[in-house]
């Protein structure tokens, strides 16, 4: 049995919301392959920051007795609770003992997220933040009733696209799928571009990051991405907007990275330009922006996998790997 999930922007692409349905409510969840937890908004919350979600009643569920979850994202964002097991089905596909992880706290940043129901972890289970004892993610539990022990996603750029779970689709990519092994050793999607290119500049420099859904903006180390936007005219980096600013009519120069010997996957320029600031200038936020300090991994998020259609491939043909194609 294999399934689909169609997912949806939020606004500029902040993120992209799937219908879950858990128990008889079905939420919206943002699917984060570069976290490996489910949680939910709760009854276990203060009540004003309920207001306007789906709500897990966890008085109605099945306690996973002793078991906690706390988690901290490198944005600085946080959420934590207790543990349920539940049965969660998306696109069709079912899970009958999923942990489900219900917020008792959530930090201001998801407060302020008035659409998120919570997020589905899609990352390796390694990464799970449930205490005493590691939980699976859907992925993991689903993956035996799959032809393929796959997730492939089509996300797009201010439109829906999909998740697709066990198989992939042919109808939604041209050319080849180029694969690249995935090093999965942190728990996450990672794996190495022997070059990239901003546009001609070719540089021959490996980039080693993750393919990371649940993060909006392709983030790099901070010369790579000062060396970016030196060729953009107007471009800065401004404290007031916290990253690199430029005019909204900016001509962005592609970026490409270079797999699996020769292939390019190319972002658009178009893509780079993530967002106007505000409505009164017309400056725009870049969609490649400097990690903060903390991070020590590359990320490329959603605004590096809406041009692509991507494979996320456990291990169909040995070691887990990701496969890239244009859509
Ligand atoms: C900006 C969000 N991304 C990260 O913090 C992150 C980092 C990371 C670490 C240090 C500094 C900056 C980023 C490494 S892997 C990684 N990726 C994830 O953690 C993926 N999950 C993000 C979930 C998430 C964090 N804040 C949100 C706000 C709205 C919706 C989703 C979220």
């Amino acid at each position: 049995l294999n399934g689909t999930a169609v997912t949806s922007p939020e606004a500029n692409d902040l993120e992209y919301l799937t219908p879950v349905t858990i128990g008889n409510v079905t939420f919206h969840l943002d699917f984060d392959t570069g976290s490996a937890d489910l949680w939910v908004y709760s009854d276990e919350l203060p009540t004003d920051e309920q207001t306007g979600h789906a709500v897990y009643a966890t008085t109605d569920s099945k306690l996973l007795p002793g078991s906690s979850w706390e988690i901290l994202y490198g944005d600085g964002s946080s959420a934590g609770g207790d543990v349920f097991a539940d049965t969660v089905v998306v696109g069709g596909l079912t899970a009958t003992m999923q942990a489900v992880e219900a917020a008792a706290t959530l930090s201001a940043e998801f407060e302020r997220d008035a659409h998120s129901d919570g997020l589905l972890g899609l990352a390796f289970s390694t990464l799970n933040m449930v205490k005493p004892q590691k939980q699976s993610t859907f992925f993991d539990n689903v993956k035996s009733q799959l032809d393929l022990p796959v997730i492939a996603t089509s996300l797009k750029h201010g439109a829906p696209g999909t998740y697709d779970f066990g198989f992939i689709d042919e109808n939604k990519y041209t050319g080849p799928l180029t694969y690249v092994d995935v090093d999965s050793s942190r728990g996450y999607w990672t794996f190495t571009a022997d070059a990239y290119a901003f546009g001609d500049d070719q540089i021959s420099t490996s980039l080693t990051g993750i393919a990371d859904t649940g993060t909006t903006l392709i983030l790099l180390p901070s010369d790579t991405v000062s060396r970016y936007y030196a060729n953009v005219s107007g471009a800065q980096d401004s404290p007031l907007h916290g990253g690199y600013v430029f005019p909204c009519d900016s001509k962005l120069t592609p970026f490409t990275l270079v797999v699996a010997g020769n292939h390019s996957v190319t972002v658009p320029g178009e893509l780079i330009n993530y967002a106007p600031v505000g409505s009164v200038s017309n400056l725009c936020f870049g969609g490649i922006q400097a990690a903060s300090g903390l991070v020590d991994i590359n990320i490329f998020g959603d605004v590096f996998l809406k041009s692509q259609y991507v494979v996320f491939d456990a291990g169909s043909q040995g070691g887990p790997r990701l496969g890239f194609a244009n859509q």
